[in-house]
């Protein structure tokens, strides 16, 4: 078995995903950040949710905004609903595993506030109750997602954006999802604060 080979073949097919991707998804990656900003002006905030991978997307994201991304600015209001271990047992617990995100977004969401929801399947239930909370709420919903979009695509409405990676293996979609959680988070500070 060539090891080296493996590796570099994982490094070609990350480039040729995020090039394909790249003209595709410009457009929704452009909208989606300028809604979420658009929220940020109107005093509203991100929450963001997913699960392994994607937990730790969510939390990057919120890190970038509450803390920073490039530029120097102040902490922008944003919050992982993957964090709070008491929380996430005991609704668990209590409720179900498909309800640890969605009862977050109850109590928590606003109208003016924005659901950053991540699942490289668009199958993971927990992910499709939060945006059905999320749009109970008021709320708008940002989807990254890939292969075929699954489930979240048909909860998707007019006034929301899907971002839906154009690749079928999760290690690949997850790499685009961060270049695009990158992304928004340019598109945020640089309508925010201009390009400098
Ligand atoms: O990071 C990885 C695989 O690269 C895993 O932890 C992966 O995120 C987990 O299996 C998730 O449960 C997959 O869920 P989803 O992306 O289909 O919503
Ligand atoms: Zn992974």
């Amino acid at each position: 078995m060539d090891l080296q080979a493996r590796v570099r073949e994982h490094f070609a097919e990350s480039i040729r995903t995020k090039q394909a991707a790249e003209s595709e998804l410009a457009e929704p990656v452009t909208r989606a950040g300028q809604l979420m900003s658009q929220s940020l002006l109107n005093e509203g905030k991100i929450l963001s949710c997913g699960n392994g991978g994607s937990a730790g997307d969510a939390q990057h994201f919120s890190s970038e905004l509450l803390n920073r991304f490039e530029m120097e600015r102040p902490g922008l209001p944003a919050m992982a609903l993957t964090t709070d271990s008491s929380t996430l047992t005991s609704i668990a617990n209590d409720y179900s595993y498909t309800d640890i995100f969605s009862k977050q977004v109850r109590a928590l969401g606003r109208p003016a506030d924005i659901l950053l929801a991540i699942s490289t399947s668009g199958n993971s239930e927990n992910v499709c109750r939060a945006i059905d909370a999320a749009h109970e709420r008021g709320m708008c919903v940002v989807a990254l997602s890939g292969r075929d979009g699954g489930r979240m695509a048909e909860l998707i409405g007019a006034q929301d954006v899907e971002i839906r990676v154009p690749a079928e293996r999760t290690a690949r979609i997850q790499e685009v999802h961060l270049l695009i959680i990158h992304c928004l988070c340019d598109v945020i500070d640089t309508t925010l604060l201009g390009s400098g």
